[in-house]
């Protein structure tokens, strides 16, 4: 949905000021980080949790646009930056580890999404899986290799309360979350986040493609077990990835 002045309702860019390439961070503040990778990095708009910069990758038009936290806000992201030229998504962001071989500071490369979050039930039905782009899950587990950083393939869980999460034992669903995480881990799920099972769906319905890089920043899991808990917040290294992930979908590309 557009304002008079051509300018997206929400995020505030017009058609063409974005890139086919978009890096979709969740904290507004994670996005000059990211543009400084880019060539000639401008920042295009910046309205309520979206902040936009345009610049290049080898010579094509890449963004990076923040999402906020949660599936409704990132969901608008996606619709608004479609709308505006974007068809391929990256989101770059942080996670709690899960299963107990995640520690903090390992990357994670999401191929779905468990949909325990309501955003993408107002697009698909709960059946429908929120399932990752294979040529961007390829291209960040190649990045990723190259980078030498310990990375993970695989699920993540998607939720809308982050306390909900970290505190379940507090909630009064608390039978509900505690049996539903622990079912989650015996299925192997890598860790939890809030954006991907929304971001995954939304792209599905609206035929682009997206993928993910998450930064664990601890495992809550391991410390649960009396495991040794690393907190880390140095997401410069799945940002690399994600920029190496673009080029290399470009080059293929072109
Ligand atoms: O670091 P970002 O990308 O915001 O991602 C994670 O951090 C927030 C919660 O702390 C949620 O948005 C979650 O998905
Ligand atoms: O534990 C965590 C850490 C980051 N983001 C989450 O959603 N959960």
């Amino acid at each position: 949905m557009k304002n008079s002045d051509g300018k997206q309702f929400h995020i505030g860019v017009r058609h063409g000021e974005v890139g086919k390439y978009v890096l979709l961070p969740g904290d507004p503040k994670r996005c000059e980080l990211i543009a400084k990778y880019l060539d000639n990095a401008v920042k295009i708009a910046d309205e309520r949790e979206y902040i936009t910069y345009t610049g290049y990758l080898d010579g094509v038009k890449v963004s990076v646009t923040s999402t906020g936290i949660g599936g409704p806000s990132a969901a608008i992201a996606m619709q608004e930056l479609v709308d505006a030229g974007a068809d391929t998504f990256i989101r770059v962001g942080t996670c709690g580890g899960m299963d107990l071989n995640v520690q903090g500071g390992d990357l994670i490369v999401a191929t779905g999404a468990i949909r325990m979050e309501g955003t993408s039930k107002e697009y698909a039905p709960i059946e429908f899986p929120a399932v990752a782009d294979y040529e961007i899950v390829s291209a960040l587990i190649q990045a990723a290799k190259e980078a030498q950083i310990k990375s993970h393939v695989g699920v993540v869980h998607c939720k809308d309360s982050f306390y909900g999460q970290r505190f379940p034992e507090s909630m009064p669903v608390s039978n509900e979350l505690q049996g539903k995480w622990k079912a989650w881990i015996e299925l192997g799920c890598l860790g939890s986040e809030m954006e991907s099972a929304s971001l995954f769906t939304v792209a599905s319905y609206l035929k682009v493609r997206c993928g993910t890089i998450l930064l664990t920043v601890a495992n809550q899991e391991r410390e649960r077990v009396g495991l040794s808990n690393h907190v880390i917040h140095d997401i410069e290294p799945a940002i690399q990835v994600a920029i190496n992930a673009v080029k290399k979908l470009i080059e293929d590309e072109k």
